[in-house]
C-alpha cells in the first residue's frame, strides 16, 4: 500500500496507527526518515529492510506492506511525487495494490463536522474547468477528459463501516474556500460532496493512469466556509486520523482488489 500524505504532520498521524497496529503489518520502519527527499518529500518504509527506496525526486520503493509518503500541497505536487513512488516501486518489481490519499480537510456543514472521518466514494477536480456566461463548466464537459475517479464501491463501504466514517464526495480544489457563498456554490454543484481538500483528485490521476485503485480518507479539521483559521482543529482532526487509520488497516490488507 503506498499512503500520500500533503504535509509531514499527516504522515506522522498515519505512521503512528501503522507502528501500533496488529503483529500482522509490516512495518519494521516505519517512522524512519528517509534522507534522499527534496523539499520535506519524506517517504517512510513500511517495512522491516525496505531497501528499495530510490534516491529520485519523491519516489519510494518499497518491498511489501505499507509506504507512507509526504507528496505536497496541491493536486499537481502530489501527482508528480505520487507517479514517481509508483513507477519507482513498478520498476523495482514491487508495484502498489492500492493508493489511499489521507489527510485533513475541511467538512461542509452540518454533514461533514470537525472530528469526523470521510471516505472518498468519488475523489472530484471541483475547480477543473472554465467559468462561462453560462456557469462553470468542467473539463469533462468542454471535452478534455474526467473530473472525478471512484474507488472501488466495495471498499469504500468496508472501509466506511470499519472506520465509522460516512461516505460521500470529497472534492479537490486548488483554493481553499473563505466563504459562504463559495461553499454554497460548490455544495450546489456536488450535492453529495461531504469534504474539500487539495491533492485527492492528483493521486488519484497517479494511480489511475498506472492501473492502480484510489483510496481516498479524510478526518474533518474545519468547516467548508467563511475563513476563520482560529477555527481549524487540527491536532483532534490528526488524532481521527490515526484512530481511523488504526481500523482501515485490516481492512486493507483483507482486501483482495478483484473483490470489487
Ligand atoms: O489559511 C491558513 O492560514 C492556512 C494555514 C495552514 C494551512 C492551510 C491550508 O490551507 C492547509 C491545506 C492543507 O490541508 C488540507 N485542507 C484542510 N482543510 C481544508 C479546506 O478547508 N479546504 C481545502 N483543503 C483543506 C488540504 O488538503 C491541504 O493539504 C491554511
Amino acid at each position: 500500500m503506498l499512503v500520500a500524505t500533503a504535509v509531514s504532520v499527516e504522515r506522522d498521524a498515519v505512521v503512528r496507527a501503522l507502528s501500533t497496529g496488529s503483529d500482522d503489518t509490516e512495518l519494521g520502519v516505519a517512522g524512519r526518515a528517509h534522507p534522499c527527499r527534496p523539499s520535506g518529500t519524506t517517504a517512510h518504509g513500511g517495512t522491516s529492510g525496505a531497501a528499495g527506496h530510490g534516491g529520485t525526486s519523491g519516489a519510494a520503493g518499497h518491498g511489501g506492506g505499507w509506504d507512507v509518503i509526504v507528496a505536497g500541497v496541491g493536486a499537481a505536487l502530489a501527482a508528480a511525487n505520487t507517479a514517481s513512488a509508483l513507477t519507482a516501486a513498478a520498476l523495482n518489481g514491487t508495484p502498489y495494490d492500492l493508493v489511499v490519499s489521507a489527510g485533513i480537510a475541511g467538512g461542509f456543514v452540518p454533514d461533514a463536522p470537525v472530528g469526523a472521518l470521510v471516505v472518498a466514494d468519488e475523489i472530484v477536480a471541483a475547480d477543473l474547468g472554465a467559468e462561462t456566461e453560462d456557469g462553470f463548466l468542467s473539463v469533462t464537459e468542454l471535452g478534455f477528459g474526467t473530473v472525478r475517479h471512484r474507488p472501488p464501491g466495495e471498499l469504500v463501504r468496508r472501509v466506511a463501516e470499519a472506520v465509522g466514517a460516512r461516505a460521500g464526495a470529497v472534492l479537490t480544489v486548488s483554493t481553499v474556500t473563505g466563504t459562504a457563498e463559495r461553499a454554497a456554490v460548490l455544495r450546489e454543484r456536488h450535492p453529495t460532496a461531504l469534504a474539500e481538500a487539495m491533492e485527492g483528485f492528483g493521486v488519484a490521476e497517479a494511480a489511475i493512469a498506472q492501473g492502480v485503485p484510489v483510496l481516498e480518507i479524510r478526518a474533518i479539521s474545519n468547516p467548508v466556509g467563511p475563513r476563520d483559521r482560529a477555527a481549524w482543529r487540527i491536532p483532534e482532526a490528526l488524532a481521527a486520523l490515526t484512530e481511523g487509520f488504526g481500523k482501515l488497516v485490516p481492512v486493507l490488507e483483507g482486501w483482495n482488489r478483484h473483490d470489487s
